[in-house]
């Protein structure tokens, strides 16, 4: 599962978690003291938080990104295109490069340059990671960066003409140049979470989508195992302030010195797709325990990351952590090959940690213990938000949609 303990050997990141350089992995947090399961390892606020699409400026608060009330928002007064909840919200207001953008014809010039969701998300990344001061900017730029995408899946040339047309000469960032866009597209893809809709009970997982992606500077240092330790939760419609911080709580306990990893997808995605998606959009091959145990399973489909999975689901975004509901398979596994006791160390991971609520497969994580250090024994899912007491756990179901 986890690597073994390593030496920290980096600036500190909060008094739970600090930052190590690990052999293969780049930097990573680590457990900077023994942590108890439901802990609160990290909470933080983005440094840059975007919208998802054109239209998702409709619905969600420009500056928070709290759904809109259906009356009484207040249309920002230079676009008139974007809207916030409250006056505070207005006065912060948002990207002054995407401001500036959604300014002519109410981003009638926005829309023409990206007519696609799939366009949208990028351009609207880069028009509010160019409205950031420089210190921003390079903090964000000492993130690791994604690999390159595949021929033809994005335009960073075309994307940073966008931005250069739709940017107002005199407010041209700072540095804006083709090798800057392609780098900071890097940067996005392999760092930025997505903030999801809200959860209404009974509407199809599948069908979820980001509101807004945010990139955190602390969480982007989590690395990524198929049976991870932690796992984020976000609570953008919560009343006050920080609500669109990441917090990110313990699954169990985890020893001083130990890597803490999240997942960066659906944990019951299979072996196949999930070499196939580390690989593409994060550039490493995952040797975590788990792909150890199923890189040796029988079924052909299902291991060495081949194309031959011809039910391979469609990508959705490249986002770490993303909530994953893309391509989740309902296949039962194989008992006699692959599901088998023997074969299938990892069950009790399944059974106690995935939400069995049907078609989410979010993580669950339990609640931080209380300040007097009782253990909350209920378990909250990151996706769907379903609460589970420990002993509703039912074996045998955890691991039906388990993807084999
Ligand atoms: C979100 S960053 C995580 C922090 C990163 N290690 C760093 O140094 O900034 C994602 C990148 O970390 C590396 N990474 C994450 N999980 C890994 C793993 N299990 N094995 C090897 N490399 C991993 C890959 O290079 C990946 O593109």
């Amino acid at each position: 599962m986890e690597s073994a303990p390593q030496t920290p050997t980096m600036a500190a990141a909060g008094d739970v978690l600090r930052v190590a350089d690990l052999p293969g992995r780049g930097r990573g947090l680590v457990a900077a003291r023994n942590v108890r399961e439901g802990e609160v390892l990290l909470s933080e606020p983005p440094v840059l938080l975007y919208p998802s699409t054109l239209s998702s400026l409709r619905s969600y608060c420009s500056a928070c990104f709290r759904s809109l009330p259906p009356a009484a928002t207040i249309p920002c007064v230079s676009c008139r295109a974007a809207a916030f909840c409250s006056p505070a919200c207005a006065a912060a207001s948002h990207p002054h490069l995407l401001c500036a953008a959604l300014s002519h014809g109410g981003g009638a010039g926005l829309a023409a340059a990206a007519p696609t969701e799939a366009i949208q998300e990028p351009l609207l990344f880069l028009l509010s990671a160019y409205s950031l001061p420089e210190s921003t900017m390079r903090s964000m730029l000492s993130l690791s960066s994604a690999p390159p995408p595949p021929p033809g899946a994005q335009d960073a040339a075309g994307l940073h003409a966008a931005v250069a047309a739709l940017a107002p000469p005199h407010m041209l960032p700072q540095g804006l140049s083709p090798d800057l866009t392609a780098a900071l597209l890097a940067k996005d893809r392999g760092n930025s979470f997505a903030i999801m809709e809200p959860y209404r009970h009974g509407m199809s997982l599948e069908l979820l989508k980001a509101r807004a992606y945010a990139v955190y500077p602390r969480a982007s240092l989590f690395n990524h195992d198929c049976l991870p330790n932690a796992c984020h939760f976000d609570y953008p419609d919560r009343p006050g302030p920080g609500n669109t911080d990441i917090v990110v709580r313990a699954l169990h306990d985890i020893p001083e010195g130990r890597e803490v990893c999240i997942s960066y997808f659906a944990a019951n995605w299979r072996y196949a797709d999930r070499q196939r998606r580390l690989l593409e959009d994060y550039g490493f091959r995952c040797e975590c325990d788990r792909c150890q145990v199923e890189s040796q399973w029988k079924d052909d489909d299902d291991n060495n990351g081949d194309d031959g999975d011809d039910t391979m689901e469609e990508e959705g975004e490249d986002d770490v952590g993303d909530r994953g509901d893309d391509g989740i398979e309902e296949e039962e596994g194989d008992g006699a090959t692959n599901g088998g006791d023997d074969d299938f160390p990892h069950a009790y991971f399944f059974v106690r940690y995935l939400c069995d609520n049907e078609g989410c497969w979010g993580m669950l994580a339990p609640l931080p213990p209380s300040p007097n250090g009782d253990l909350s024994h209920v378990f909250e899912c990151n996706l769907c938000g379903k609460l589970r007491k420990e002993e509703d756990v039912i074996p045998d179901e955890g691991t039906s949609g388990m993807v084999h």
